[in-house]
């Protein structure tokens, strides 16, 4: 029989397919890892926007937690969309009682239409019972100014933020993420001992829907089959790259990312700013 790596994705659904649950079984597949999730809220969105979620009951995210950690032990867990305190703390639970080694976090906050995914109480909760169980937390600009309580302005403030939330806030790693930064779309990972750079053009689209979520579940993947942090990251900075530059004509507004881009990248891309 054949042996395959297993990762769980922990997160709010998309019905239109970008982003969040579906975004990261996608991923999963298509990276040839076994996909599985647990949903926590169920959002009514789609690349002009969120409409309105629903936050599931926790007796019942417990309950789909449950399924999976009896059934099938992931050998490695994502996080997203997590929108309150006491799904937080849920989560947290889960993780340390099925012994998590491999944990990506993902600090959804608000989605890049703008709309709000969790309460303001959730942000302190992430910090506290969250950070320290990741391997890596994964905040883009604005999740990172809001984790740490610091503007971040220029490639300094970027890495201060990655530091702050190793050396303040527990976390293994953190990987500051520079889509919402001018210029190239640089991302900086700091483990507690050096800072390290990874670098992509930007590319002049609006079809970046769910990049963020592809780009986590690119480093659970990547955890799950065993390759250390600083491979996954690079490997998944590749994948959304070509995701990015090779979009796909779906969607009014802002289109999902494309998860056969990698397999493209010969195509000319869209761009380049
Ligand atoms: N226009 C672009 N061209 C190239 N790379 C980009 C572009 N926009 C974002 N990226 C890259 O995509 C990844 C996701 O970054 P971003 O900072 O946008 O995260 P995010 O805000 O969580 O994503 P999302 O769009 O899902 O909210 C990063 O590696 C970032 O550098
Ligand atoms: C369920 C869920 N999780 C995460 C995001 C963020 O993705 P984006 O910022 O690209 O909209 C989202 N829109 N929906």
């Amino acid at each position: 029989m054949t042996e395959i790596a297993k990762a769980l994705t922990v997160a709010g659904t998309d019905p239109s397919g970008g982003a969040g649950i579906q975004a990261d079984l996608k991923t999963f597949q298509e990276i040839g890892v076994y996909g599985m999730s647990v949903i926590t809220s169920v959002v009514s969105q789609n690349s002009l926007g969120v409409k309105s979620f629903v936050d599931l009951e926790l007796d019942f995210v417990e309950s789909q937690f449950d399924a999976v950690f009896e059934d099938i032990p992931p050998n490695a867990v994502k996080s997203g969309m997590l929108s309150n305190p006491n799904v937080m703390a849920l989560t947290a639970r889960k993780l340390k009682e099925a012994n998590v080694a491999n944990y990506v976090l993902d600090p959804v906050m608000i989605a890049s239409s703008g709309h709000a995914l969790i309460s303001e109480t959730a942000r302190e909760k992430i910090a506290k019972e969250l950070l320290p169980l990741a391997t890596v937390v994964t905040p883009n600009l604005p999740e990172a100014e809001a984790l740490t309580n610091r503007e971040i302005k220029t490639i300094d403030d970027m890495k201060e933020a990655g530091r702050v939330l190793v050396e303040d806030y527990g976390v293994n790693a953190a990987l500051i993420k520079g889509g919402h930064y001018e210029g190239e779309a640089d991302d900086y990972l700091y483990d507690g001992q050096t800072f390290e750079k990874f670098s992509a053009e930007r590319f002049d689209t609006k079809h970046t829907h769910g990049s963020g979520c592809t780009y986590a579940a690119v480093i659970t993947a990547g955890l799950a089959n065993g390759k250390p942090l600083y491979k996954a990251v690079k490997d998944g900075k590749a994948y959304i790259t070509a995701a990015i530059s090779n979009p796909l004509n779906i969607g009014k507004g802002q289109g999902p990312t494309n998860h056969w881009g990698h397999r493209w990248s010969e195509v000319q891309p869209t761009t380049k700013v």
